[in-house]
């Protein structure tokens, strides 16, 4: 969360002319409901399930960009969609810059809590190895505009051999 997926990610299909999807603004539409009421209402297994059939379905597709939220790689059924259908960019922030990003939303259901860091810390440590696991490049964030990071991300894929 705060790693900036949505936002490079609408920035990267732009440069790439490719169309871009938001797995989070999927879920909305396809439920008619944000995600803080999802949340509330299904519990954050509820929302698991959406995101899983959201994430499948898009993977099916070729020739798009999609970010997914920062959860996303915690089903080992994503992991498999993700990998199998394309590149993997695994965006890394510090924990104290997804803070500061994070700050002003309020549509982040798992930030709603006494001490966010702490919670964005615990996430990190259980999520960096599964991002590490699927990731073809990893690009570091921190202190570095989105224009940069997406330089960087067309750089590193066309670095990349052809699969
Ligand atoms: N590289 C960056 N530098 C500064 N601010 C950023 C950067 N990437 C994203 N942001 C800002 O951080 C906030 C969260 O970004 P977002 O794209 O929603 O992250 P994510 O989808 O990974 O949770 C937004 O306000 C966005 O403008
Ligand atoms: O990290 C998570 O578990 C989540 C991240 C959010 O997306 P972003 O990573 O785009 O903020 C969104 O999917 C939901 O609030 C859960
Ligand atoms: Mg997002």
């Amino acid at each position: 969360m705060g790693a900036g997926k949505s936002t490079i990610g609408r920035l990267l299909a732009k440069e790439l002319r490719l169309p871009f999807k938001d797995s989070d603004k999927e879920i909305e539409q396809r439920t008619g409901a944000d995600i803080p009421w999802i949340f509330d209402v299904e519990g954050e297994q509820g929302f698991r399930e959406r995101e899983q059939a959201v994430i499948c379905s898009l993977c099916e597709s070729d020739g798009l960009v999609l970010a997914t939220g920062g959860g996303a790689v915690l089903r080992p059924q994503n992991r498999q969609a993700l990998r199998n259908c394309g590149r993997v960019v695994y965006l890394h922030a510090s924990v104290e810059q997804q803070i500061d990003r994070t700050a002003r939303d309020r549509n982040r259901p798992l930030l709603r809590a006494p001490n966010p860091g702490q919670v964005l810390a615990d996430l990190l440590a259980i999520r960096d190895p599964l991002y590490r696991e699927i990731a073809d490049v990893i690009i570091e964030t921190d202190e570095r505009p989105p224009r940069m990071v997406v330089q960087e991300i067309l750089e590193r894929l066309e670095a990349l051999a052809p699969r």
